[in-house]
């Protein structure tokens, strides 16, 4: 909520004119029961169609003036809730986009989204609300109990005894329904996180045959949803009657005890009237009040989602964090006994890795899935940090590095190709600006992917759907290694970017990246593409089991050469040495 006030505390003269503009309103609303009182009293019951005249006057011009004043109020007030909205929006964006990569981990997609969409919203419409109302519906109650005091002290202490009776019960109410949104908003979180994964992976999902399966799971989650929410929406509903009963109950007591006041002359029509709209308006207030403070405790979790994402650590510069201009040039890379384990796991995804790779060699990465390859890319490109030991580039502590001048050193093909909606030029100068576009041919030259390019009916200004579905899976990760190369980087990462290139292709590709100065790092699960390397790494498990060159791991390890005739034949195991 402090976080709420802070971004409030920006518009405040737009939140005071609000509330100020409310209170008009509301001083008027409390003055009409007594006008009407006035009207029946000194102009119908006397037959003085003067003061009739006078007083409906005021109250026609009260209710002009209310009118205005709620305009405004609502306009302040939609100006505050919309900006507090759009800052919360952008302050969180910005915030996960600084989040270390670590953090990921913690918070789902689907909950950032949560959080960005819907949490934001609640949070937003509740300032409006909370502006309009949230303050007057109060202020209603206490206001009508004590003119109906001011008017009649008997009748008006009839009023002020169903109040204390109600504000229990509301209070009752918002507290169990608190506990039912917040169970509400994470029943979200899951409709949203089976959807977005329905969503990403439909192709697999009609190619599977799970539509009905995944049918049945985004049911289920949707089921409990409505449950949770229909549970949390009854117990409010309830409220209202609930209000309007006790309050007509009061109401029968004000009029039999009012008839006999107006028997003994100590009270009046007008004044019973009065009594009876003042105890209206009370129960209206309250049972608004009751909804307006649900949607506040909503909002307050909606609220301490926003903050926790808020209050995350981002990615932590390092203080010994390079200021040199030159950034790094050479792009040499070691690993001195580096272990690595995820956030919140037991098991090491490397342990105790050694290597070191000169600039401008090329270094291929091979070893069975989950043996550690892409947690060794992770950590040069420093989405990870490694808990034992150091990653060194340029012969300096990678943390020392400044990101930016790291980030810019490295050009990094993930394993799961992402393109973004734009152009293929736009996706390939990606992140950098004014690249000529003789540059931006030449990477895509060297990524193997110019001639497809061209042949396309717009070529490189083709537009890619959301996620590139235009283009076949080699074609989107020969974009992106474009995407790398056209940064000119002295590292290159290739995280299994090759896997859906044919033979040939890839060849020609491989070809390329030998005649470039950078360093590369290249994945694979093809002992062909490590042929030419300078230098293998061969992971098992986490462990670096053997390294050298192609001829050397012939001669030293028993598992790579069973690779090696796994994948050319046992009676070619003496061909290949490209070293
Ligand atoms: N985000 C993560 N959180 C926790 N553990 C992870 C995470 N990513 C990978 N791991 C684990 O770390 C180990 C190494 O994974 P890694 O992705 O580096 O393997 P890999 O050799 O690249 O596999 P593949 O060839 O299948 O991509 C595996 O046991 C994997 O389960």
């Amino acid at each position: 909520m402090k976080l709420v006030f802070h971004y409030l505390g920006k518009y405040r003269v737009a939140a005071i004119m609000a509330v100020f503009l409310m209170l008009v309103e509301l001083t008027v609303e409390l003055a009409q029961p007594l006008l009407i009182s006035k009207i029946i009293d000194q102009g119908i019951a006397r037959g003085d169609t003067s003061i009739v005249l006078l007083w409906s006057g005021i109250l026609v011009g009260g209710s002009v003036i209310a009118f205005g004043a709620g305009i405004l109020s609502s306009f302040y007030a939609s100006h505050v809730s919309q900006s507090v909205g759009y800052e919360l929006r952008e302050g969180l964006y910005g915030k996960i986009q600084s989040f270390a990569y670590a953090v990921f981990n913690r918070f789902p997609t689907s909950s950032l989204i949560t959080r960005l969409t819907n949490d934001v919203t609640q949070v937003q419409d509740t300032i409006f609300t909370g502006l309009r109302f949230m303050l007057r519906m109060p202020l209603v109650v206490v206001g009508s109990v004590i003119m109906a005091l001011l008017v009649h002290v008997q009748l008006g202490f009839l009023l002020l005894l169903t109040v204390p009776v109600l504000v229990w019960f509301v209070i009752w109410m918002v507290k169990k329904a608190a506990l039912l949104f917040s169970k509400v908003q994470q029943r979200l979180d899951t409709v949203n996180g089976v959807m977005q994964e329905n969503l990403g992976g439909m192709r697999l999902i009609r190619v599977f045959v799970r539509r009905q399966t995944e049918g049945v799971r985004f049911a289920r989650s949707s089921g409990d949803l409505m449950q949770t929410t229909t549970s949390a929406m009854r117990l409010t509903e309830m409220t209202q009657p609930f209000i309007v009963l006790i309050m007509n109950a009061g109401i029968i007591a004000v009029l039999a005890f009012g008839h006999l006041e107006i028997h003994a002359g100590t009270a009046t029509t007008g004044i019973v009237v009065a009594i009876v709209n003042y105890s209206l308006r009370t129960s209206g207030a309250l049972s608004t009040l009751s909804m307006l403070v649900s949607a506040f405790s909503r909002a307050r979790a909606s609220a301490d989602r926003i903050g926790a994402a808020l209050e995350t650590d981002s990615e932590a510069e390092s203080e010994h964090a390079s200021r040199a201009p030159e950034g790094v040039r050479a792009g040499a890379v070691e690993f001195d006994r580096v272990t690595f384990r995820y956030p919140n796991t037991q098991a090491a995804a490397l342990e105790d890795v050694n290597f070191s790779a000169k600039p401008g060699e090329t270094v291929a990465i091979l070893g069975a899935t989950g043996s550690g390859k892409s947690s060794l890319i992770q950590l040069i490109v420093r989405l990870y940090e490694e808990n034992e030991g150091a990653v060194r580039i340029d012969g300096r502590a990678a943390g020392e590095w400044n990101a930016r001048q790291l980030h810019e050193a490295i050009g990094y093909v993930p394993q799961e190709v992402v393109l973004f909606t734009g152009t293929i030029r736009d996706n390939i100068a990606w992140g950098l600006d004014d690249v000529p576009m003789e540059k931006i041919e030449e990477a895509a030259r060297q990524a193997q992917i110019h001639e497809t390019i061209v042949g396309l009916p717009n070529g490189y200004e083709t537009k890619l759907g959301q996620r590139g579905i235009n283009l076949s899976g080699g074609q989107k990760q020969r974009i992106s290694i474009a995407r790398a190369l056209v940064r000119r980087p002295a590292i290159l990462l290739l995280d299994d970017s090759t896997s859906a290139l044919d033979v040939r292709t890839e060849a020609a590709l491989l070809g390329e990246l030998e005649n470039m100065p950078c360093t590369t790092f290249l994945v694979t699960q093809k002992i062909s593409s490590t042929l030419n390397a300078d230098l293998i790494l061969l992971l098992d498990d986490g462990r670096l089991i053997a390294q050298g060159n192609h001829k050397q791991l012939m001669e030293s390890s028993s598992l790579y050469r069973r690779i090696y005739a796994s994948q050319f034949g046992e009676e070619d195991s003496h061909v290949g040495s490209a070293t």
